[in-house]
């Protein structure tokens, strides 16, 4: 790191006061007439999927050219590349057997467009999540706020339900929420290249509330997308072909009839730059699964080395992974913090951390839901057989893998706790970095949503501590404990 390296502005990486959200709301339709059939295919994919039209429509387009009046508007680049990978996907996914070759008239024009933008050509985060919401009544005379959660909508959808719009908007939602971060993230790096504690403080203080914010959001999901038909009915989708032999894609998928085969990763909030530059603004590092963070093994978070975190960010829009590196390269809070050894800096920071962690803890709540005990489930009902039960199925009967790939519980655990270790103070490196009793084993158990006796909620009234101590009283070691200061949705 380097104080001659001048910071990234938002605008040179294409980002805006929201964040990795489009400065521009996205684009719902493709304005040129000649892609028509291609807008006409992705607004219907449900009913093609029910139908099981899907593969017979697709087969018989065209093989349309990605124009250069297409190229040269990024929001239309954009819409291309989403409604492609909804396609790609449905084609793939939809059908009882996987298909492992893309016809010409999809592989080939979103090779294209995948190649511009810097992303894998398949369902992505960023085609179903950044470049696919839209506001349901857009004039801001009739409506406060137009971005807010209540008045968006999702542009395309697999199954057409209320379900899997709610999933992607959750996202949307966390994106919103947590973008001021990123701006605050790159004023405090600024205020301690000027040695302006007060500000790099205040930077902080932001931070933490937002992080914590971006839990609650989070622990939104379960209002309205239902974890079986998560598990059964959307998440089959979101898949990719990497490691699918077993389903029957050993080569991962031929682009086009005379492509040739290619694998990926599927769709992952992984694949979310927002938390990924909340790490590295604070300096948290990733490391290969079950290696810790000393020793001969230790890596570096900016590093290429194989970690699952790092590898995902080639899944990110082009100029949203080399703002990630960029960023890397003038982080420097970390090191401030501990070499300053201020107290209220440090807690400052530790609030950041203790915010992250429990957002972490709170996720893998959501997988233990969402995944966990949805494979776990003798399931009996009629929906499995309905829609390709094989692949959820046969996930069933072994380790639990993420749409990503990952092994996911540990793997999401080793990035909840790798959050804890970076505490800097006395008290936080004890508590934050201390494993806490897994909340997941838990809710297996129990699959209810009662606040349990243990470290789950030691670690959640220590969290608590840390936000009384952000809205002004710096005495970490008060008992304050009103039950209405937990972050929503905690138990
Ligand atoms: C039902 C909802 C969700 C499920 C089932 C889920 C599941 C998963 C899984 C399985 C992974 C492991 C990576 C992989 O193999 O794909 C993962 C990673 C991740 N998810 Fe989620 N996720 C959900 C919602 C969200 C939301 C709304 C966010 C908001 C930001 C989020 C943030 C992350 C992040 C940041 C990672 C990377 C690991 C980390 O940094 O801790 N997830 N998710
Ligand atoms: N990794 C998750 C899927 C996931 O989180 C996701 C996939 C595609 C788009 C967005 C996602 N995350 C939340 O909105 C899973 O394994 O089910």
């Amino acid at each position: 790191m380097s104080k001659n390296i001048p910071l990234p502005s938002l605008e040179e990486y294409g980002l805006s006061e929201n964040g990795f959200l489009p400065k521009e709301l996205p684009v719902t339709k493709l304005s040129d007439e000649y892609y028509k059939d291609w807008e006409v295919i992705v607004q219907n994919i449900p009913s093609l999927l029910l139908s099981k039209r899907m593969r017979d429509v697709v087969d018989r387009l065209p093989v349309l050219e990605v124009k250069e009046s297409l190229i040269g508007e990024i929001g239309q680049v954009r819409r291309a590349y989403s409604v492609l990978c909804f396609i790609a996907n449905a084609y793939v996914w939809g059908y009882d057997k996987p298909c492992d070759t893309l016809p010409d008239c999809i592989a080939k024009p979103l090779l294209t467009v995948s190649e511009i933008l810097g992303l894998p050509p398949l369902a992505t985060y960023a085609s179903v999540v950044l470049w696919n919401y839209k506001p349901i009544v857009e004039n801001s005379d009739l409506i406060d706020d137009v971005m807010d959660l209540s008045n968006l909508t999702s542009i395309n959808t697999f199954t057409g339900g209320m379900d899997e719009t709610w999933f992607y908007l959750v996202s949307v939602m966390t994106e919103k929420i947590g973008a001021p971060c990123v701006k605050s993230g790159l004023k405090a790096i600024r205020a301690v290249r000027d040695d302006n504690l007060a500000n790099v403080v205040s930077e902080l203080k932001c931070i933490a509330e937002a992080i914590d914010n971006l839990g609650s959001v989070l622990m939104k999901m379960e209002a309205m997308c239902d974890p079986h038909i998560f598990f059964f009915r959307i998440r089959p989708y979101l898949a990719g072909w990497r490691n699918m032999e077993e389903v029957g894609l050993p080569k991962g998928v031929r682009y086009g009839s005379g492509g040739e085969y290619l694998s990926f990763a599927g769709g992952s909030n992984a694949q979310s730059s927002l938390i990924q530059a909340l790490d590295i603004v604070l300096g948290v590092e990733h490391f290969p699964m079950g290696k810790k963070g000393s020793g001969p093994h230790k890596i570096s978070a900016n590093s290429d080395q194989n970690s699952f975190i790092n590898e995902m960010r080639k899944y990110m829009p082009r100029e949203h992974r080399e703002f990630l590196v960029h960023l890397a390269k003038v982080s420097n809070i970390k090191d401030y913090v501990e070499t300053k050894k201020d107290k209220e800096l440090t807690l400052a920071y530790d609030a950041c951390i203790a915010m992250l962690k429990s957002f972490r803890d709170k996720h893998i709540q959501i997988v233990t839901r969402y995944i966990i005990l949805q494979a776990h489930k003798k399931d009996g009902s009629s929906q499995s057989k309905v829609l390709r039960s094989g692949l959820s199925k046969s996930q069933g009967k072994k380790e639990q893998r993420g749409t990503g790939g990952t092994a996911l519980i540990p793997f999401l655990k080793q990035c909840r706790d790798e959050t804890g270790s970076s505490a800097a103070s006395d008290w936080g490196k004890k508590v934050l970095s201390t494993a806490v009793l897994d909340v997941h084993e838990n809710s297996t158990v129990t699959g209810t949503r009662k606040r349990s006796h243990g470290s789950t909620v030691e670690s959640g009234d220590d969290t608590k501590r840390m936000k009384l101590g952000l809205a002004g009283n710096w005495d970490i070691d008060q008992e304050n404990d009103e039950e209405g200061s937990y972050p929503a949705g905690h138990w």
